[in-house]
């Protein structure tokens, strides 16, 4: 297919802001319908694996790489929806490309296992980890700066 046409990365990286909206406090989970949307662009833009994950993780402040099947990512998901934050999944085992998404995550973080988590643009690790930042209370602000951020770029923009 068509990984390696010309990329068009980091273009989008603000196309994300309308699910932020102005409701700091509510953490967009009334948005876009608590994250189950796996229509993502990954897959069918002309760019390599690498591009479009890295696009993905511009673009939403959680994005949580899972396999359907897997009871980790389950558990990943739901400290998300506890926490009333919106999240994207990317569901790999039923994505055409997934495998190769895979290895891109096993190049961008060291390990190939489900679920990768990404908050505001960096790895956070696979669910352990995530549960770890959690109940340590360092989950959250992690997800707030995010927004914070992304309603300033907002202010800016207007
Ligand atoms: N400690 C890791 C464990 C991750 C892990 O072992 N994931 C398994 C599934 S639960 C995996 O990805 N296996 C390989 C695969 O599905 O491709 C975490 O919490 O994320
Ligand atoms: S918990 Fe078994 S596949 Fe993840």
């Amino acid at each position: 297919m068509s990984w390696l046409r010309a990329a068009s990365a980091g273009t989008r990286l603000l196309a994300n802001r309308s699910s932020v909206g102005g409701r700091r406090g509510a953490m967009g989970a009334a948005g876009s319908g608590m994250g189950n949307n796996t229509s993502t662009s990954l897959g069918n833009s002309a760019t390599t694996p690498v591009k479009q994950i890295q696009e993905t993780i511009s673009d939403n402040c959680v994005v949580i790489f899972s396999k359907t099947s897997c009871s980790y990512c389950t558990m990943a998901k739901k400290i998300f929806h506890d926490m009333n934050v919106n999240y994207k999944v990317v569901e790999l085992d039923m994505h055409e490309y997934g495998n190769q998404f895979q290895d891109a995550l096993h190049k961008m973080t060291g390990e190939r296992t489900v679920p990768r988590i990404f908050v505001n643009g960096t790895f956070i690790g696979g669910a352990t980890d995530t549960h770890r930042l959690h109940k340590e209370g360092k989950l959250l602000p992690l997800v707030h700066q995010c927004y914070l951020t992304k309603s300033k770029r907002k202010e800016v923009e207007h």
